[in-house]
């Protein structure tokens, strides 16, 4: 996706560097393969490693995707000790080694806390520039609100995906807008089910139980969303979901990566501020502010013991 212009843009040529453990290197060679058979006009170069401070030279964009992933049974939390040296290390090497300006997208289980990890391990580059991606759960959410009200996907926007990429996530379907026949109404008008519009939730674990294997294609699908808005822009009025250093709005406790609705431009987010949060909302955001903070306690102990 990345490599035939979903991210960048039709006219934006291209160097891959891809970056797996030592012993994944046969398979590595297997996709580089597969990239060159794939006859992309985009991708002028390919740079498959074993070391960070090869795959993060120079880098504009890092997608941080290499880590373990959830089996059926476990919560993103139990990922936490086996995950969480992987974004020190490489918050490191994208310090010493990436472009200053470079935008890096974690994916990573957990995502949140792994991007917060990876900017405090990267003195030297903004934290603004770390995010998380709660895009998926975005696009869950607005995939099942179109199906109930009978519209394509594309026709429904700015649902929020409140905290963390967690079970304790709040996906708030309250400010988003359904296009039916050209005219744009509150998703809650096209529903008419409150009940419904609280029950849209966070649905990973339900892949996993029906794959055996966490989300993959619409991980893939989501972080390039997450990147090509980042990039290119958000549409005028209409917000999309990070997961952003906090800087407290909306009661969300600071310095935690916290997942607010924000408008992108050139290159930049911001947090759409102003809002209505009711108090079934404020409850939520306080739920899974709270998991964030314990989070970064753990992840800390893990990484100092
Ligand atoms: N935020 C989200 O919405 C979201 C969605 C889907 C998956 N995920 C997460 O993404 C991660 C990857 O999931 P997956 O299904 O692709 O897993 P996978 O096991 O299929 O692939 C992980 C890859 O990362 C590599 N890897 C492991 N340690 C590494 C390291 N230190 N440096 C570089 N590469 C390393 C592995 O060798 C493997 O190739 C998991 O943590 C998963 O939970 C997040
Ligand atoms: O749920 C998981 O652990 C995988 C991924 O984060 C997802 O949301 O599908």
């Amino acid at each position: 996706m990345v490599a035939k212009g979903d991210v960048f843009g039709p006219n934006q040529p291209l160097i891959l560097h891809l970056l797996d453990i030592p012993p994944m290197m046969g398979v590595l060679e297997g996709v580089v393969m597969e990239l060159a058979d794939c006859a992309l006009p985009l991708l002028h170069g390919v740079v498959p490693t074993d070391d960070p401070a090869v795959a993060f030279k120079d880098v504009s964009a890092a997608f941080l995707v290499g880590a373990m992933p959830r089996k059926q049974g476990m919560e993103r939390k139990d990922l936490l000790s086996a995950n969480v040296k992987i974004f020190k290390v490489q918050g490191e090497a994208l310090d010493k080694h990436a472009k200053k300006d470079v935008k890096v997208l974690v994916v990573g289980n957990p995502a949140n806390t792994n991007a917060l990890v990876c900017s405090k391990y990267a003195p030297s580059i903004p934290k603004e520039n770390f995010t998380a991606m709660t895009r998926l759960d975005q696009n869950r959410a607005q995939a099942q609100i179109a199906q109930k009200v009978g519209v394509p996907v594309g026709n429904v926007t700015n649902v929020i995906i409140w905290g963390n990429h967690s079970s304790t996530q709040f996906p708030d379907a309250s400010h988003a807008l359904v296009n039916i026949s050209g005219k744009e109404v509150k998703a809650t008008e096209a529903v008419k089910d409150d009940n419904w519009m609280r029950s849209v939730s966070f649905s990973g674990a339900a892949v996993i139980a029906a794959r055996k294997m966490s989300s993959a294609m619409s991980a893939a699908k989501a972080a390039c969303d997450h990147m090509r808005d980042w990039f290119l822009g958000t549409v005028p009025d209409k917000f999309v979901s990070m997961g952003v250093i906090s800087d407290g709005s909306y009661g969300a406790p600071k310095d935690v990566v916290f997942s607010f609705p924000v408008a992108t431009k050139a290159g930049k987010w911001q947090i759409v501020q102003g809002l209505p949060v009711d108090d079934f909302a404020k409850k939520m955001l306080a739920a899974t502010g709270k998991e964030l903070e314990e989070e970064k306690s753990e992840a800390m102990s893990v990484i100092e013991a």
